[in-house]
């Protein structure tokens, strides 16, 4: 009997030199570096360069990154054209699908799949795609785009396109926070689709537009917003003392489990302990709703973690605290996705560089299972 691995749980399907998820030791390294010690200490720009090149950028590489990102931050109006043509109701994950593919189709460097084509065209779509969430967040409020600002980095200028106005610098940092933390995980089933893409010797952009389709579920990226609508189903109350708002959320949690529902923002494939990631997003969830006052969001956030853990033993995953960071930010709920589209497009592209340095074909085998063999008449 052919043993069949569901899911490809635990198969081993090629080496990455990206990152290192080690569920043991509950760690997430970076071309080496823990992802704490970046996120405390490193820009997104600079964590973009690591992935990318495998080496923190010298003073010199970082300054002509981030001017050259600075001056391809604008919304391309072919790009802006194609997004007006979507409904205000469709998700805003499919119209970062459709920018990216808009992107690609007119990138003059399509179809060089060089590896200084491959980096370039990374480079401008990570430059570029800010601009895509901002504008959608605006048009679905009836508000028109706000142009990039050069004096601003990537986080600050990303928040000023969205909301108009300048963030605070503690707002500012939990989101290069965030942006940090989903940078980068291994063969997760985002990454992995944009290899597999890839592996046909397919673009870049074709590779991105993929793992965007991957990430947008919610048993995968699509859990942060998802996390979002719990929490509205329990009913966020901003009068709340934070002890009622965990008494409710623990009593949601339990009913939840009772009817056997899967509560997203728990769980993960890989880790079984925890997620690396937690504790360091957590914190800037914590330094939020103390910039907002918002206790309340702790009481939920601490009772649904406390039921799921006596119940299951379940421990959160990264999209657990980064959905209410970024509520608490103003962003609406279905832009929490495409604002890890942003993030990861720095590790898509990094594996997609990766795999085509050392290609082969990804096309594993079935075990046929259906009718057996007949004939016509
Ligand atoms: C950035 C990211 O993409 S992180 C992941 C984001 N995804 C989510 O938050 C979605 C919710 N979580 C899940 O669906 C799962 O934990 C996954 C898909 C992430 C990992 O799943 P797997 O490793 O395949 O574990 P699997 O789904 O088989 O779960 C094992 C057991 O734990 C239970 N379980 C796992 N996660 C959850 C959850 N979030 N809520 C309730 N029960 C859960 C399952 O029901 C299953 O129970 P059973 O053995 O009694 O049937
Ligand atoms: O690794 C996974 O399966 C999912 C995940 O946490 C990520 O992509 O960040």
């Amino acid at each position: 009997m052919t043993e069949i691995k569901k899911g490809l749980a635990g198969v081993v399907v090629d080496y990455t030199a990206v990152s290192k998820v080690n569920p043991e030791s509950n760690s997430l390294l970076y071309r080496g570096y823990p992802v704490q010690e970046l996120a405390a200490h490193k820009s997104f720009e600079e964590v973009a360069l690591l992935l990318w090149n495998g080496e923190l950028p010298t003073p010199q590489e970082l300054a002509a990154f981030t001017e050259s990102e600075r001056t391809e931050r604008d919304l391309d109006p072919r790009v802006k054209a194609a997004i007006d043509l979507l409904p205000l109701n469709c998700h805003p994950m499919d119209v970062g699908r459709t920018a990216v593919s808009v992107l690609g189709a007119n990138d003059e460097q399509a179809e060089d799949s060089s590896p200084a084509a491959e980096l370039a065209k990374a480079k401008r779509l990570f430059a570029a795609f800010p601009a895509v969430v901002a504008y959608d967040q605006r048009r679905r409020r009836g508000l028109d785009v706000v142009d990039p600002r050069e004096d601003l980095d990537y986080a600050e200028n990303f928040l000023w396109m969205t909301f108009g106005e300048e963030a605070a610098p503690e707002v500012v940092d939990a989101f290069r926070v965030s942006m940090v933390l989903y940078a980068e995980h291994s063969f997760n089933a985002s990454t992995f689709t944009a290899r597999v893409v890839t592996s046909t010797l397919s673009d870049l952009h074709s590779a991105v537009t993929a793992a965007i389709g991957a990430l947008k579920g919610p048993l995968h990226g699509g859990a942060n917003e998802a996390v979002m609508h719990t929490f509205n189903e329990i009913g966020i109350r901003t009068d709340e003392s934070r002890e009622d708002a965990a008494a409710r959320a623990k009593a949601w949690m339990e009913d939840a489990l009772a009817q056997k529902k899967k509560v997203m923002g728990f769980g993960h494939r890989v880790y079984k302990h925890g997620d690396s990631r937690v504790p360091t997003m957590k914190a800037a969830l914590d330094r939020m709703i103390e910039h907002y006052d918002r206790p309340e969001m702790l009481g939920l956030y601490d009772g649904l973690e406390q039921a799921m853990d006596e119940a299951k033993a379940i421990k959160p995953n990264l999209d657990y605290p980064a959905g209410p960071t970024y509520h608490l930010m103003g962003f609406d709920t279905e832009m929490f996705t495409p604002i890890f589209i942003a993030a990861r497009i720095t590790g898509w592209t990094a594996h997609i560089m990766e795999q085509r340095a050392a290609n082969a074909l990804i096309r594993p085998l079935s075990e046929y299972n259906g009718v057996e063999e007949r004939h016509l008449g």
